[in-house]
């Protein structure tokens, strides 16, 4: 009987990782090293990492549990900590990860590569596979299991991290991964005072406000966690409203899951013109205010 166990940090990722274990494994194990696990599989365990340790420190825990187990499947949530410990679990096992899965056909995993040019299809040889998996690959609101979840103590490598300090970043209220509807800016937007335009859309529809990479990583408009795309997040809302935005693949393959995509471009040669189901040819402070209105 084929056993998964699935490695998580968060309770959104806990959810929907143990779902898509149920679809290739009879029985499912959990560890996380965040939010506690609870009905998410049949075996849960949780690891408290104590102040001044880091979370990657739990391999020699979650390496343990995992022997433990007979599991010869591994889901891994692509948090950074997580990446860490199903990196450091590989090496133990002497087995290769997939990662950034989008796609199971029982064990052969898709996934994107050369930053998203190419897409692949891969099996792992040996005796346990180990995937790491986006969010939104498997719907986590089916989740069951069970409540009882065993803590477990945190056994420290015999050469740890040593948190020396810590230091809060800004708050982001950026919520991409739940919106129902995302209006994202480009490097059309020419003035920062120009992102009122986009804001004043998406407060009529809802929907959250993100970004290309130049808008986050170039100019420092907005939060890393705001733009979308192959290096960005993935994101599948019903409605992404693409504006001034050019189309590129790197971009693209963050948003092309996205039920309707509605671009805004000034070039009606753009190439986010081939890729969306509605365009609007225009500048974008003519647009914008006009879709605004007329909502
Ligand atoms: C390894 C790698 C990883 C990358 N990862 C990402 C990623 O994850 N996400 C990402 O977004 N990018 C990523 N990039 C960058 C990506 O290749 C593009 O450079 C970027 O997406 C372009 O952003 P843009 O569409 O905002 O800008 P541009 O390509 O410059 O397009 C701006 C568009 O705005 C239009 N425009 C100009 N003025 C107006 C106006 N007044 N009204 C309406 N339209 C107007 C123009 O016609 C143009 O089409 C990555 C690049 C590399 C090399």
């Amino acid at each position: 009987m084929a056993k998964a166990f699935v490695i998580a940090e968060t309770k959104a990722a806990a959810a929907e990782l143990t779902c898509g274990a149920r679809t290739l494994a009879e029985e499912v194990v959990i560890v996380s090293v965040g939010d506690v696990p609870t009905g998410v599989a049949d075996t849960a365990f949780h690891i408290e990492i104590p102040a001044g340790n880091v979370a990657d420190d739990a391999y020699v825990t979650v390496n343990r549990l995992f022997d433990e187990s007979g599991a010869t499947i591994v889901l891994a949530e692509p948090s950074l900590h997580v990446l860490s410990l199903v990196g450091r679990l590989a090496a133990h096992l002497g087995a290769a990860t997939i990662t950034g899965v989008s796609a199971f056909e029982d064990l052969t995993a898709t996934s994107m590569y050369f930053g998203g040019t190419g897409v692949r299809k891969a099996r792992a040889t040996g005796e346990v596979s180990l995937f790491t998996v986006g969010a939104g690959v498997f719907d986590g609101s089916a989740a069951t299991g069970t409540d009882s979840v065993e803590e477990v103590a945190f056994e420290a490598p015999d050469h740890a991290v040593v948190k020396t300090g810590t230091e809060a970043l800004p708050e982001s209220d950026v919520n991409l991964a739940g919106a129902e509807a995302i209006v994202a800016c480009g490097r059309g937007f020419a003035d920062e005072a120009d992102l009122a335009l986009a804001r004043d859309l998406a407060a009529k529809l809802g929907a959250e406000v993100g970004c290309t990479r130049p808008l986050a990583e170039g100019v420092d408009w907005f939060p890393r966690e705001a733009y979308v795309g192959v290096s960005g997040a993935v994101v599948s809302p019903k409605t992404y409203v693409a504006v001034g935005i050019s189309g590129q693949m790197q971009h693209m393959v963050g948003c092309n899951g996205s039920e309707t995509i509605i671009a805004v471009n000034k070039d009606k040669n753009a190439p986010i013109f081939k890729q969306c189901d509605y365009g609007f040819a225009g500048d974008l402070k003519t647009v914008l205010p006009a879709l605004t209105a007329a909502l």
